[in-house]
C-alpha cells in the first residue's frame, strides 16, 4: 500500500487558474468510433490516464494500429489511430476498473473475428455486466458469461435487430451497444424497460458523436434507440476538457472563499459535468462563464437538495461540499453509484462519518448535516472521485489522509501536482 496522502489545509482562499485533461467519456467514445471508422485518424486533447490507456490497450489488442502521443510520442494528447481491415482475435482485455472499456468493448469486439477474453480488476467483477452481455447474446453473439471475466466469441459479424434491456443500473449498458450498433448486419433497436435511466446526458453525449460520426440515430421516441447499419465515417476528434474532472477544483474555491477559473470550459456540451455551474450557484457561489473560462467565487456556502440522477459523477464532490456547508443537503437519484467504482453512497457516509460527520444513507441517496470535522484517514476504496472528495474535506478539515490518491490516475493523473500548483505550492 503507497503511503497516504496529507491532504493540504488552505491557509487562506484559493485563487488560481485550472486546466484539467481531456474528457474520459469523449476520449473512450472517440476512439471506439475511430476504431469502427476502419481508416486514419486522430483524436487531439485526448486523456492521458487510466482508463484510456486501457481503451487504446483494448483497441491495440483488436488489431487497431494506435500511436499514444501522437507518431513518435510528440504530441501528448494526441492519439493516432491507424487504418486496419477489421477486428480481429485472439485477445486478451484489461478492463481495469473503466466503466466505458467493459461496456464499450464487448460490443466491438462482438464484430471482431476470434475469441476475446474479458477481464479486470477485483472491484470490476462486481460490477454491473449482465444486462449488457445478455443483450448481445440477444443479437447473435456468442457470450459465455454474465459478469466479468467472460469470452466472448467473435466471427467478424452480428446479426443485430431490436433488444430490450432494463438499463436502470447503467446509462453505458445503452451508450456501449448503440457505439457499435452501426456495424450489426440489421443495425440496432436499443428499448429500455424498467426505473428511470441514469445520466441521460452520457445518452445524449453517445447519440450526439454518432451522429458526428455520420451514423443515423433515431430517439425521437422516450427510452428507444434505433442505429442504422451503415458506414462510420473516418474523422478526427478534438475533445473537450473532462467537466466532472474540474469539480473539485471549483469546489476548492466555493469552501475556501477564494476565486478558481477553469479553462476551456464549452459554450454547449453533452458533458454532465456542465451541472456543476447550477449546483455551486444553488449553494451560494458566484459562477460566471465568459468567454470559455469558467470562474466560481465563494460566498458562503449553503446545503442543497438536489437530484443528481442525470449527473451522478458529480456526487462525491457535491457530497464533499454539503459537508462542510453551513445547512444541511439531501442528493437524490443516484442509487445506481453503488455500482460504481465502489459502492459510492457507502463509502461517502463511512468517509465523512469517520471525521464525525453526519451523513445518513438513503434508498437512492444521502442525507448529509455538517458537523465540526476532525482529521483522520480518509479511504480512497480504488474510486478517483473519492480520493478528489477526501481532498475537498481536507482544504477546511486540518488531518485528512487519503489512503490511495494515486487511484485518480484513472482519469487525473497528475491531481497531487495539480493540487498543489492551485494552492500555490
Ligand atoms: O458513458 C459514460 O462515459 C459514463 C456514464 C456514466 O455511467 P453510469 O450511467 O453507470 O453512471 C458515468 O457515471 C460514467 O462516469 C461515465
Ligand atoms: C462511474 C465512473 O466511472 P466508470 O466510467 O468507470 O463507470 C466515474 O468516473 O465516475
Amino acid at each position: 500500500m503507497p503511503q497516504p496522502w496529507s491532504a493540504p489545509v488552505a491557509t487562506a482562499p484559493v485563487h488560481a487558474t485550472v486546466t484539467v485533461p481531456g474528457s474520459k467519456s469523449i476520449t473512450n467514445r472517440a476512439l471506439v468510433l475511430a476504431a469502427l471508422s476502419g481508416g486514419a485518424s486522430r483524436v487531439t486533447g485526448a486523456l492521458r490516464g487510466r482508463d484510456a490507456d486501457l481503451m487504446t490497450g483494448a483497441l491495440r489488442a483488436l488489431g487497431v494500429p494506435v500511436e499514444v502521443g501522437g507518431v513518435g510520442g510528440a504530441d501528448r494528447d494526441t492519439v493516432v489511430l491507424g487504418a486496419h481491415s477489421g477486428l480481429r482475435g485472439p485477445a486478451v482485455i484489461d478492463c481495469g476498473l473503466a466503466g466505458t472499456v467493459m461496456r464499450f468493448v464487448p460490443p466491438l469486439a462482438a464484430l471482431a473475428d476470434g475469441e476475446v477474453r474479458f477481464d479486470g480488476d477485483p472491484r470490476a467483477r462486481e460490477r454491473p455486466m449482465g444486462t449488457i452481455l445478455g443483450a448481445l447474446r440477444a443479437l447473435g453473439a456468442a457470450v459465455d458469461g454474465d459478469a466479468l471475466p467472460f469470452t466472448l466469441a467473435g466471427t467478424g459479424a452480428l446479426p443485430g435487430g431490436q433488444v430490450t434491456i432494463d438499463a436502470s443500473a447503467s446509462s453505458q449498458f445503452v451508450s456501449g451497444l448503440l457505439l457499435s450498433g452501426a456495424g450489426y448486419d440489421k443495425g440496432l433497436t436499443v428499448r429500455h424497460e424498467g426505473r428511470p435511466v441514469p445520466s441521460m446526458p452520457h445518452i445524449e453525449m453517445t447519440v450526439a458523436m454518432l451522429r458526428e460520426a455520420g451514423v443515423a440515430v433515431d430517439d425521437s421516441e422516450p427510452d428507444t434507440w434505433r442505429v442504422e447499419p451503415g458506414p462510420v465515417a473516418v474523422r478526427d476528434w478534438a475533445v473537450e476538457p473532462d467537466l466532472s474532472n474540474a469539480t473539485p477544483f471549483l469546489a476548492a474555491a466555493a469552501v475556501t472563499g477564494g476565486e478558481v477559473t477553469v479553462t476551456g470550459w464549452p459554450s454547449t456540451t453533452t458533458q454532465p459535468g456542465d451541472a456543476i455551474r447550477r449546483i455551486l450557484s444553488d449553494m451560494g457561489a458566484r459562477v460566471t462563464l465568459d468567454g470559455g473560462a469558467l470562474t466560481v467565487r465563494g460566498a458562503g456556502l449553503t446545503g442543497i437538495d438536489v437530484d443528481l440522477s442525470a449527473e451522478g459523477e458529480l456526487a462525491p464532490t457535491v457530497a464533499a461540499l454539503a459537508a462542510l456547508a453551513d445547512g444541511p443537503s439531501v442528493l437524490r437519484g443516484i442509487a445506481h453509484l453503488r455500482g460504481h467504482e465502489t459502492d459510492r453512497l457507502a463509502a461517502l457516509a463511512a468517509e465523512v462519518n469517520g471525521l464525525g460527520g453526519d451523513v445518513e444513507e438513503t434508498a437512492d441517496g444521502l442525507v448529509i448535516r455538517p458537523r465540526q470535522l476532525r482529521g483522520g484517514p480518509w479511504r480512497a476504496y480504488a474510486d478517483h472521485r473519492m480520493a478528489t472528495a477526501g481532498a475537498i474535506v481536507g482544504l477546511r478539515v486540518e488531518g485528512v489522509a487519503v489512503d490511495d490518491i494515486g487511484t485518480t490516475a484513472k482519469t487525473l493523473p497528475d491531481f497531487p501536482e495539480m493540487w498543489a500548483r492551485m494552492l500555490g505550492a
